[in-house]
């Protein structure tokens, strides 16, 4: 399914307006490794990786525990940098990465993150104040919003990094399974806001060990094994692939 150039066959955009909002050309990475079983003290987790992502798309990323797909992700978001290859963003678009283990500061309300966080976005401060309230009422919180984040379960941290990814107006959303925490019902109201936000032009990479979910919500699908791509298209041939 894959290809070196990165763009297996009926995944491109057949418009003329396609534009390619992120691309990894034969992107490596290694973390520096203190076992010593790992050739010259680096654990390789990427291999080769090359993919493009078109403007609107919705790319899926599966593979096992420890595959590299938060790994790819940290690299499409531009927080870590390759070890080899190349990543091409738009020069003025915002990639956000939204995941559960980083971001919040501790100390501060679920408000001030929420504030923080729409400002890193590049809103101006009237714009952030704007969408706090909009913030609070979907995350359901209720009076939790005005305490601590480091007072939240793992659920209330996720309906928190939820509802202001989902407020923040961001061209590339990078979704690091945060749909799959959090009870049942705030699970499918996200799934619910992610669907009506991917069928417009917002362009989205998800991480995923839903199947399900990645059927439903994404147009393109990336299989990740040990680090190297192993299958890359359609959704439902890369599911397959992944199956077998
Ligand atoms: N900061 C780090 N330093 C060293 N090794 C790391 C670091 N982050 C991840 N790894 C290793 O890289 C490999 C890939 O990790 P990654 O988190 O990208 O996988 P994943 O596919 O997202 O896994 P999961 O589905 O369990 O979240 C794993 O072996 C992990 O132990």
């Amino acid at each position: 399914m894959n290809n070196p150039e990165g763009s297996p066959a009926g995944i491109e955009r057949s418009a003329s307006s396609a534009q390619i909002m992120l691309e990894m050309i034969d992107v490596s990475h290694s973390y520096h490794a203190r076992r010593s079983n790992f050739e010259k003290g680096l654990h390789r987790v990427l291999d080769g990786v090359s993919l493009k992502l078109y403007r609107g798309q919705t790319l899926g990323i599966l593979g096992r525990n420890g595959a590299g797909k938060t790994t790819m992700l940290r690299l499409m978001a531009g927080i870590l940098a390759p070890s080899r290859g190349e990543i091409r963003r738009q020069p003025d678009a915002r990639y956000s990465l939204l995941t559960l283990g980083l971001g919040f500061q501790l100390q501060l309300t679920g408000r001030d993150n929420a504030r923080v966080a729409a400002l890193l976005q590049g809103a101006t401060a009237k714009e952030a104040d704007a969408c706090l309230e909009s913030i609070r009422e979907f995350s359901e919180l209720g009076v939790s919003f005005d305490e601590p984040v480091r007072t939240y379960s793992a659920g209330m941290r996720a309906r928190l990094g939820f509802s202001t990814a989902l407020q923040t107006q961001v061209e590339v959303l990078l979704i690091d399974e945060v749909l799959s925490v959090g009870d049942r019902g705030f699970r499918e109201k996200a799934a619910a806001a992610m669907r009506e936000r991917v069928v417009g032009e917002q362009t989205v990479v998800i991480v995923s060990h839903s199947e399900s979910q990645i059927e439903e919500m994404c147009d393109v699908a990336a299989w990740i094994d040990e680090g190297v791509l192993r299958g890359y298209g359609g959704v439902g041939e890369t599911l397959r692939a992944y199956r077998n």
